[in-house]
């Protein structure tokens, strides 16, 4: 076994050259990526990016067309059915007539080894709701029966496709609060989201897609590094767009009265310029992008060769 068997032997997820195409789109286009247990992962992407593909071979729901994915060094379907993997996808029906209790009762007898059913209900915050028909239940509720329904099978490997999409501010606290308990207990954790603040909060690391490719892999701080942008912001009466757009190194810029604030590729060329055209510029702050700027930066394209 050479090391990177053993690494792979060892990983909660492991996909290695994977690519799935449908038609001709490619919708994961050669994508490699180790996934330790105990780590929670964050994949992020623009639409179409391939998130939803990825967590599906992870799943099983798909085969790739080229490459192989594992979980804990098995098949992903022999994963699913060993009960190794907890999954709560964006669709998943749950049926009208029966009530929650019923609903994750029903899954947990399909396990050999579930949690009992009063805990995955607790775990997932509904116990209150145990006796209520699935019909009468909000968006966000069920998404939380959806959580139970995946943490029954007491799972190694939770997998998530953006699974706060339906629920309100409060909801999802409480929700990311659930999974705090959940991967306390050194369980991993790969959750597809659109909200970068629940990646830069609950995720010990970023896994950035874009156009079936990883453009960016690494912790909220490495990512943002990654994308090597600064903001700048400062107080200058009277600066209009024409002096602002003759700086170097500008991604951007916007003002709002005499408040400017910039993106730049290289903040101290852009400063030395904006102090040299504009001298009374005053209480000025340089910062780094947040993971919404490096988002936008290492999604766009424009950053391409900068990170490889
Ligand atoms: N079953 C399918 N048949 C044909 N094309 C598909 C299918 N599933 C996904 N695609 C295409 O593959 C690409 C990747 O889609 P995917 O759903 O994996 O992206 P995503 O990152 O999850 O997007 P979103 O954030 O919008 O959910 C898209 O161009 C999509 O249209």
């Amino acid at each position: 076994m050479d090391n990177t068997d053993e690494v792979a032997a060892g990983a909660a997820v492991r996909m290695a050259g994977v690519r799935k195409h449908y038609g001709d789109v490619h919708a994961v286009d050669g994508v490699d990526l180790t996934i330790a247990p105990g780590e929670v992962v964050a994949l992020l992407g623009p639409n179409g990016a391939g998130k939803s593909t990825a967590v599906d071979l992870i799943l099983g729901l798909g085969t790739p067309d080229h490459g192989t994915v594992s979980v804990f060094g098995r098949e992903p379907h022999q994963a699913v059915s060993d009960g190794v993997i907890g999954a709560m996808l964006q669709s998943g029906t749950l049926l009208d007539d029966l009530t929650v209790r019923e609903t994750v009762g029903l899954v947990g007898r399909l396990h050999r080894r579930p949690l009992p059913l009063a805990d995955a209900l607790r775990q997932a915050g509904i116990e209150d709701l145990a006796g209520r028909r699935a019909s009468k239940l909000s968006g966000g509720q069920k998404q939380r029966v959806r959580f139970a329904i995946a943490l029954v099978a007491d799972p190694d490997l939770l997998v998530l496709d953006e699974p706060t999409a339906a629920m309100d501010v409060g909801s999802r606290r409480e929700f990311w609060q659930s999974m705090y308990s959940f991967t306390e207990t050194g369980r991993t954790v790969l959750f597809a989201t659109h909200y970068l603040e629940e990646a830069e909060e609950f995720a010990d690391r970023v896994v950035l897609m874009r156009d079936g490719r990883v453009v960016a892999d690494g912790s909220v701080a490495e990512v943002r590094a990654l994308a090597g942008g600064r903001t700048i912001h400062a107080v200058l009466p009277g600066a209009g767009p024409e002096l602002l757009r003759t700086l170097p190194a500008l991604t951007d810029f916007a003002q709002r009265g005499d408040r400017i604030s910039l993106s730049s590729t290289d903040s101290d060329r852009t400063l030395r310029a904006l102090l040299q055209a504009a001298p009374a510029a005053r209480e000025i702050e340089v910062g780094a992008v947040g993971l919404e700027g490096a988002f936008l930066s290492l999604t766009s394209g424009e950053t391409e060769e900068a990170i490889r």
